[in-house]
């Protein structure tokens, strides 16, 4: 095995899942990371580990990497992609909705970086490549607490890159707008679902998971010397 461990979170379905078909057609060995562990395996995906690990739990997480590391060697790239979406307006949405938001996109994204960045700091090498959303960088209706999350992805990729630019490690936002996923899904209002749905389709609907995951690759691929700080990527008809 000569490539080194990417790590990738919420691997079982959309862009994780699409960045996962990636980067093993490129030969790289992985680390598979999400909480419904038989859609990982079922990509049958070669020299991967898939484990089922909810990011907001650490000792699990850290049990993961430090499998995967044994088998594969350090970590190199890690993946910040797991997330949720739960859209709803401040004053009727149900506070835990958003408070997961905040655990899985925010807490659950740092969780990863504290597990990585060490090493990576030591080897003078590595890259962070975090799936942030035009929502981190400008606001919509009824994204109130999403946009939150996503402002603070943007935020904290930002002051890490400070952090660790003269140990040589990089640090990517990736920033899509629409991508035609499940993540719709687990909006609970029936209404905001629909409007959303609506938006979509007024605009020709979403791009794919793949463009994204091309995004993410084209941020990795260049030399360890070249930082893409950010990418945005949206459907062209999106505002
Ligand atoms: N689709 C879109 O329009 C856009 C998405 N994004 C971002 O892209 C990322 C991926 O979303 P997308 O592919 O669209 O959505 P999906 O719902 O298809 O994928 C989300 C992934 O995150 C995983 N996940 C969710 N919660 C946890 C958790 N607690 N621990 C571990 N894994 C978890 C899910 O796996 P499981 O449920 O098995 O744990 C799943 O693999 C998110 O960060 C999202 O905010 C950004 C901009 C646009
Ligand atoms: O991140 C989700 C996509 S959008 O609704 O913000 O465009």
């Amino acid at each position: 095995m000569t490539k080194p461990l990417v790590v990738i979170t919420g691997a079982s379905s959309g862009i994780g899942e699409a960045a996962a078909r990636k980067f093993s057609q490129e030969g790289y060995p992985l680390l598979l990371l999400a909480r419904r562990l038989e859609r990982m395996e079922s990509l049958g995906l070669p020299n991967s580990l898939c484990r089922q690990v909810d990011v907001t739990d650490r000792i699990a997480f850290r049990a993961a990497l430090e499998e995967a590391e044994e088998q594969y060697g350090p970590t190199d790239c890690l993946v910040n992609n797991a997330g949720i979406l739960r859209l709803g307006r401040m004053d009727t949405q149900d506070p835990q909705e958003w408070q997961l938001m905040f655990d899985i996109n925010v807490q659950g994204l740092l969780n990863g970086i504290h597990l990585v960045l060490a090493g990576m700091r030591r080897r003078k090498s590595g890259t962070l490549i975090n799936i942030s959303s035009v929502a981190g960088r400008k606001t919509f209706v009824n994204h109130a607490g999403y946009c939150g999350t996503k402002f603070a992805v943007h935020a904290i990729s930002e002051g890490i890159r400070e952090e660790v630019a003269d140990d040589n490690v990089r640090v990517v936002t990736i920033a899509p707008g629409i991508v035609e996923t499940e993540i719709l899904d687990h909006t609970t209002s029936d209404e905001i679902r629909q409007e959303y749905k609506d938006w979509k389709k007024e605009i020709g609907g979403g791009i794919r998971s793949e463009d994204t995951a091309e995004a993410i690759w084209y941020a990795y691929q260049q030399p360890q010397n070249v930082c893409i700080r950010e990418v945005v990527l949206a459907p062209t008809r999106q505002q």
